[in-house]
């Protein structure tokens, strides 16, 4: 199974984007992850919010297939715990899912047509993260998840 996760702009701290990296290196092989970075809009500042999101969300569609099971991540979205979270990864490869996409929104977050997209929606806190951070905290759960999935100390350590 592929494993996706779509957000917009480059991951602006090199800081961050160390530990991005750090969590996404120890992911197997065979989850081939990869994290596409949609560059932001052109003179978006010309736009309103609604534009942007709109323009993201044609972006955003274009790297989706229609067979793609798709988790979009909201904070009004589902919360579960990090062994639910491995489990329905492993349930989505037991349904022979070809690739499952995470999708992290803008700092507006997504305009409507994302959201009737979306298979799910998945909260990692009730609180609002930056698009930048969240790309790290999901990160991190991906990881977690394949831990838990391979019996490895990490989530008890
Ligand atoms: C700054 S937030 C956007 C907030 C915006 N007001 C909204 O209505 O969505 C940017 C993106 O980060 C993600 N995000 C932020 N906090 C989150 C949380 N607690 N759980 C899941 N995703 C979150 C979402 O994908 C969101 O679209």
């Amino acid at each position: 199974m592929n494993l996706i996760t779509i957000c917009i702009g480059k991951t602006d701290e090199k800081p961050l984007e160390e530990l991005i990296l750090k969590y996404e290196k120890r992911l197997p092989q065979h989850w081939n992850y990869q994290r596409i970075e949609i560059p932001d809009i052109k003179n978006r500042k010309n736009l309103s919010e609604q534009q942007q999101k709109d323009k993201e969300a044609e972006l955003i569609l274009s790297k989706i297939q229609p067979t793609d099971y798709v988790i979009l991540l909201d904070e009004l979205g589902k919360q579960m715990n990090s062994t639910k979270f491995a489990e329905e990864i492993q349930n989505l490869m037991n349904q022979s899912v070809k690739q499952v996409v995470f999708l992290i929104g803008g700092p507006y977050g997504f305009s409507e047509e994302i959201y009737k997209r979306a298979n799910r929606k998945l909260s990692l806190s009730e609180m609002t993260f930056t698009h930048q951070m969240i790309r790290l905290f999901l990160t991190e759960q991906i990881y977690r998840a394949f831990t838990i999935l391979h019996g490895k100390p990490y989530h008890h350590e």
